[in-house]
This record gives structure tokens, sequence and C-alpha cells, in this order.
């Protein structure tokens, strides 16, 4: 027993019937200085506590310099007017909020230090809102938090028929979606119950529900709090339940008005109802008065409250009543008493003793990984996705859906384009009928309809029109893509030209030269046109040469094309873009899926709930790495089926390195949508962070158009992102068959693996570290 502790009552021994002496206790408590050692033995001691919000210029305080002294074994009851600062307060002890300055120990330490038991199974929180899954039934909802809690299966069952009864809930096979509000509420206080923590921390409880019930709960906190094992703080609206509790905090602008037993504030403000108390300390304190003594007197002499018998406040007989923050002279509330009632406020509070306890290092936090908090969150979060049966259809099936959209929509040579002609070799008659006569073998004759011939063969609408204007005009109105005209003497002039050779006069060139005017307006069809346009015609001329026994080569351009070394020979866009629209695809459905799971959770208040029960930020992540992992894996094997198998998109490399760097970019995206979730705070911002991050991704990581032909400030920052290098790998792999001995495809598993260790860690930092 060290210093400070000696000579106190016992908790539990030495007591009548072993229930805790209260008064002889706080006598003692009084006279001691505040210590590490006192703050440690309560169950929560909160000093000096500021806590603001909004910002320097405009910020609304909440926590104004409070003091709270919670001893253990006691119910506490936090009593303040709603938006007064109480959830605030209980989140900041709880450890899921952060104090601008002040300290709070919980369980002999600070929250989030080793040994405070917060977060951790010696704390049992149930927050204001609900909290829990809707779509679990109830008994799954305890054994959820059991197992957290590290107990076994059958000890929730056992656990579970006793809730059940003592709280009126219904049948536990019952969906707790489809409780009644009521019902929720008290489903959530048994979750906070099912593992008889030392320290209870309840929002609110006993809303909506009936007198009856309510004193049911009271007792039962009244019963586990007898021996002094359990520690009860509450807040609630309904001022006069707290009759029960042993001590009461009135808390109002920032402060405690008073921290006394129920008895003792009736009796000192002479009031017959708590609520009466309340009003007359919010009176005092209306009027600037900070200390209760003659001040008090002098007020309460000059209100006409309800319920105060004598406004006069004898003090002095009241000996025993305490105010237990102020024992350890640090306290400046309303209520502080004693010999210095007469003496100026406290404005200068003396220093705190120093603080002893241990933080818990980087590695201490990245190393917890508990089994039984593990197997209840993978077990959790299997059941969702089996709750969700068709939401992981969609999810599975969806990747499947971009990619065959993908394969069947992009990359594809336009066909069906229309080309305007006129041919002034054609009769009257001919042009009326659309008609172009063909004389095939080596035959000199309408070699303008010989030519037309091939162009039709590379998908293109031939319409015939009187003149060249007529042919403009339909382009102009954009009922054809080009105009094509060939002279009355083309076929004749075609001949002569290749007769004189270089002889030949510039009025034949010209006859013998087709013009085309194109609508270039389009990239992609102007480009094919202008490409088809030429190819008919060399295939025009080697079948000519052909047909007249010569050698073909002589109408070439003098450039032999070889086999390329990679690709094909004529490269189509679907397997430039294949690679990139993969990883796209895996990628952002993982973020989508990850970022959405997670806000589910943070959103519902579960997020909070779990990570007091002291389940880790690094746990919960690796939860959801665990279960999407295997969702990844069906959507990877589908999207790679049916872009080799069923649409033959080209394959050279091996398939292994394939599917590794799919899964890894998929990961990578699991773990940026972990980043957007930690960062913000509900589905809409975390929607607009990924369109937002989705467009430049696209843009800027070679997906849809090389980086090579980037703006040069671009292409430096473009190497860097996410999906850049790994495109570039999984194209070289598919395309050039290369493996992962080749840099070009290892970088992209390497800049992938950083991107992940980039994203964990900024997700673990602010799950840690991201607080109010
Ligand atoms: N994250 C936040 N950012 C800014 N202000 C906040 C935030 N959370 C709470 N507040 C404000 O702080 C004040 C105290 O809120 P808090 O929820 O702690 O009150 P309360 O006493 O629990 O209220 P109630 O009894 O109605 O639940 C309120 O004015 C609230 O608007």
């Amino acid at each position: 027993m060290d210093a400070e502790t000696e000579g106190l009552p016992p908790l539990q021994s030495e007591t009548t019937n072993n229930v805790i002496d209260w008064k002889a206790r706080r006598k003692i408590l009084k006279s001691q200085p505040s210590t590490v050692a006192t703050r440690r033995q309560q169950a929560v001691c909160v000093r000096r506590a500021h806590k603001i919000y909004g910002t320097k210029k405009n910020p609304n305080v909440i926590l104004d310099g409070l003091n709270m002294t919670v001893p253990k074994g006691t119910i506490y009851g936090l009593l303040g007017a709603s938006g007064c600062g109480k959830t605030t307060l209980l989140s900041c002890i709880v450890g899921r909020r952060r104090l601008n300055s002040g300290e709070i120990w919980v369980l002999g330490g600070r929250p989030g230090s080793k040994g405070s038991g917060v977060p951790g199974p010696r704390i049992g929180y149930m927050p204001q809102e609900i909290a829990l899954y809707g779509e679990f039934t109830i008994r799954e909802t305890l054994i959820y938090f059991g197992w957290i809690y590290g107990m076994s299966t059958d000890d929730v069952d056992e656990k579970t028929d006793f809730l059940l009864k003592m709280l009126q809930l219904p049948n536990a096979s019952r969906f707790v979606k489809n409780l009644s509000g009521g019902q929720q509420r008290r489903m959530s206080l048994a979750a906070a119950l099912i593992h008889e923590p030392e320290l209870l921390i309840l929002d609110e409880p006993t809303v909506g529900v009936d007198p009856v019930l309510r004193q049911t709960i009271w007792d039962y906190l009244v019963e586990i709090t007898k021996f002094g094992r359990t520690t009860v703080i509450i807040t609630t609206h309904y001022i006069d339940e707290t009759r029960q509790a042993h001590m009461i905090g009135l808390m109002r602008g920032g402060k405690f008005l008073a921290e006394e037993s129920p008895d003792d504030l009736l009796r000192k403000y002479q009031a017959e109802s708590l609520e009466d108390v309340f009003l007359k300390l919010s009176v005092m304190q209306n009027m600037g008065k900070r200390r209760r003594s003659s001040i008090a007197k002098e007020v309460i002499e000059s209100m006409q409250l309800p319920g105060m018998a004598n406004p006069a406040l004898d003090l002095s007989h009241d000996d025993d009543h305490g105010e237990i923050s102020g024992e350890f002279g640090d306290n400046i509330s309303m209520s502080s008493r004693g010999p210095d009632l007469a003496s100026p406020p406290i404005i200068h509070a003396p220093p705190l003793p120093p603080d002893d306890e241990p933080e818990y290092s980087c590695w201490d936090y990245l190393s917890i990984l508990k089994k039984n908090h593990m197997k209840a969150l993978i077990w959790k979060n299997f059941l969702w996705m089996w709750r969700n049966v068709g939401v992981m259809a969609f999810i599975i099936g969806l990747p499947v859906a971009q990619i065959i959209l993908f394969c069947l929509a992009i990359g594809h040579d336009p066909t069906g384009l229309k080309i305007a002609v006129t041919n002034h070799e054609l009769s009257e008659a001919q042009l009326n009928q659309q008609h172009c006569p063909i004389y095939r073998g080596c035959n000199y004759t309408m070699l303008s309809c010989r030519y037309l011939e091939f162009l039709k063969n590379r998908s293109v609408i031939i319409q015939y029109y009187g003149t060249e204007d007529e042919a403009a005009e339909v382009v102009r109105r954009g009922k054809a893509w080009g105009a094509i005209s060939f002279s009355h003497n083309y076929t004749e002039s075609l001949v002569d030209r290749t007769d004189f050779g270089q002889n030949v006069p510039d009025s034949i060139l010209e006859f013998a030269a087709m013009n085309v005017n194109l609508d270039m307006s389009n990239q992609q069809i102007g480009t094919l046109l202008y490409r088809d346009i030429q190819y008919a015609y060399a295939d025009f001329i080697e079948n000519i040469l052909k047909d007249c026994q010569l050698n073909p080569a002589i109408g070439h351009i003098p450039i032999t094309w070889n086999e390329p070394i990679y690709g094909d020979a004529i490269p189509n866009f679907t397997n430039f873009a294949a690679a990139g629209v993969q990883l796209t695809i895996i990628f952002f459905l993982s973020v989508a899926l990850t970022s959405g799971a997670m806000l589910i959770e943070r959103n519902e208040g579960i997020l909070e709930r779990c990570l007091v029960s002291g389940i880790t930020g690094v746990e919960i992540l690796c939860g959801h790495v665990v279960t999407q992992f295997l969702v990844m894996c069906f959507q990877t094997t589908l999207v790679l089926i049916f872009s080799f198998s069923v649409f033959e998109l080209t394959i050279r490399g091996e398939l292994l390195w394939v599917v590794l760097l799919v899964l890894e970019t998929g990961f990578c995206g699991m773990t940026f949508g972990f980043v957007i979730s930690c960062a913000v705070d509900n589905e809409r911002s975390a929607t607009y962070m990924a369109l937002g991050s989705f467009l430049p991704l696209i843009l800027l990581c070679g997906i849809i158009w090389p980086i090579e032909g980037m703006h040069p400030l671009l292409k430096a920052p473009a190497l860097f992102l996410p999906l850049t290098k790994s495109t570039e790998s999984l194209r070289s792999i598919l395309q050039r068959g290369w493996s992962i001995n080749n840099p070009n495809v290892y970088f992209g598993f390497i800049s992938t693996g950083i991107w992940i260790l980039i994203f964990l860690t900024i997700s673990i930092l602010l799950l840690k570290f991201k607080k109010g």
C-alpha cells in the first residue's frame, strides 16, 4: 500500500456488509494533496479539462477547467442541459476525443496508455447512438461484443439469457433493425453490460424506457456497484432518477456547479428535487458568482426560487458534504467549500503533479493483433456480407460488367462510316441507280469503281452525288465523314500517269488524283479514314498489278514492314488500354468497397464503440483486409477470365504475374479506401474524394494516353502516382511477354507496394490521432 492509500477505508473488506463507507472515505480524501497516486485510485479523475470546438476565431468552449472525481464503486450521475458537453466529456474519458488541455485518469492510467484499461475490456461503453449492426440478431450482436471482450460463446449465451430477461428484450433471434427504438437502446445497454466491466460509461441508457424498466435498470446498477467492483458513470435527462446515484455532477457552462451526493445536494440547497437544486445553482452561476459562501447566501436570499424554504444557506455544520474534485486542492467549481470559502476565487491553480505513465510507443500500437479481436472482426465482416448477399453479388459482378462493357465498347475500329463520292466517270443513269460497275482482271476500265470496291471492303459506306458541292454539303451537315471526287477521265489519266513515267504532265497528274475532304473533327474517325483510304489504294494497285502479271511490290512504298518485335502489326486500342482499365476497375472497386464498409461502421458509431472496447485501428483494418481480399479474389478471377478467355485480349506473359499484380493493385485500392474512410466523416465527402481522385488517376497514369505525350510539367509527378508503374508493368507483361526479372515489370510491383505502405500508415495514423 503506498503513502496515499494508507489509512483509506478499504473498498470492499472491513466495512459492514462489504458496502463502502463513502462518508469516511471522502473525509480522508479531502485532506490529501493531489498526486498522481491519489488520482490513480479513482475510477475516473479529470483535472482542469479544457475542450474547445470550432476555430480560434470562433471558439466553442465546452469544458472550461472542469474537474471531476469518480471514486471506485460509485454510480456517478452526470447531469446537465442538452448540449452542455456531457457526451464530449465521456468521449474524452473513453479516449475518443482529446482535451485541449488538462488531465484525465481512468482506472489508474491515462486513456490510451498502458494499463489504463481504456480502451479495453475493463470498460463498458454505451454511446448515445445505437451503434449496433442492424443486420445482426440480438444473439449475434452479443456474441460479437462478447468475443471482443475475450468471453467464450457459452459465457455469452449464459449472460445473454440474463440480460434479455432483465432488460425485457425479445427473442435472441430477432434482428436488431427490427427492434423498436427503445428496444435498440436496451440492446445497446446489454452490449455494454455483457462482460461485467469495471467501469461502465452509459450515455443516456434510459431514454425511451418505461418507468418500471428504468427502475429495474437502476436496481441492477446499484447491485453491481454495491461491493465496489463496478463503477458507473451515467448521463440522463431524467434528473430525478439519479436520486439512486452515489454522486451527482451537475454540469453547466463547461464546469460542474456541484459534485456531491444527491442527499447532500437536496439538504444543502433545501430543495425538494434535484431539478430545483440544478435551477438554483444555475441562477447562481448566471449571476457570475463563482463561489458559494456568503455570496451564495446573498444570492439565494434575493431569489424567489421554487422549493426553497429558507433562502439562507446554513453551511456551517455541513462537514461531510464534499466536492471530491476539490479535495485535491485544484477544484474551482461552484460548490467548493470548507475553510477557504471566504477567500478570493482561485484563479491560478497550482501545477499538476507530474505524469509517470509511459505512453504507448508506435511499435506497441502496431504490434497489437489479438486473436479474439480478429476472430470477432472477421466473423462480423463475413456475417455482414452474408446478410447483404445481394449487395455482395452486385459488388462481385460489377467489375465483370465493367470489363465486358470495356471489351465490347472500346478500341474497335468504327464501322459504317459514310463517304460522299462524286464520280464523274459514272453516267447519269448509273448515278441515279447508285451503281458503279467493276471490271476485274487486267482491265483498265472504270478504275474509280474498282478502287471504291476496296474502300467498301473496309466497312465504309459509299453514297454517290452529282457534284462536289453537293458532296461537301453532306459532310458539312454531318451526314458523312468525308467527300471523295474522281474526274471524268480518272481511269485514262491514271493509266497515262504510269505510262508517261517521269515525263507525265501536270494536267494528267491532276486528273489521276482523287480529291478528298475529310471531317477531321473526330480524331479517331478522321485518322481511321485517312488510313483506310490509303490502305484501300495500296490494295487496289496491288490487285491490278497481280491481275496484269506484274510484281505487286512495284506498287508499294519502298518500306518493308517486318513483324513487330512486340505487339501486333496493326495494334488495337483495346489491348493498349486493357492493362490500365483492368487495374483501374479493381483499384476503384476496392476503394468503394472498403471506404463504404468502414464508413457504415463510423457513421453508426460502431467504430467508436469498437475502439473503446479495445479493438485497435490496425485490427479493424486487418479484419477488412482479410474479408475483402476474398471478395477481391473473386473479382480478379472473373475479370481475368472475361478479359483473356471470353474476349481473348492479348496475354503474352505469365498469368501468375498478371494475377499477382492485379491483386496487389486491388490491395492498394483497399488501403486507399481506408485512408478515405478515416479522413472524412460521411459518405458524401468519401464519394467526392473517391471521384476527385478517379479522373486524375485515369488521366495521369498513362491509362488512356501515353505519359510520353503529356505536358513536361505533368510527366514527372505522373510517374509517382499509384497506377502509373503498375499499368506500365502489366502492359509489358501482357503485350511484351516480359517477366518479373525485367525492371519495367518489377518496378510496378515495388511502386504499388510502396503506395500500400503509405496508405496503410496514413490510415493507421488517422485512426489513432484523428479525434475531436
Ligand atoms: N465534433 C463536434 N464539433 C463541433 N461541435 C461539437 C462537436 N460535437 C459536439 N459539439 C458541440 O458541443 C456541444 C456539446 O455537445 P455534447 O454532445 O457533448 O452535449 P451533451 O451534453 O451530450 O448533449 P445531449 O444531452 O443533448 O446529448 C454542443 O453544442 C455540440 O453542438
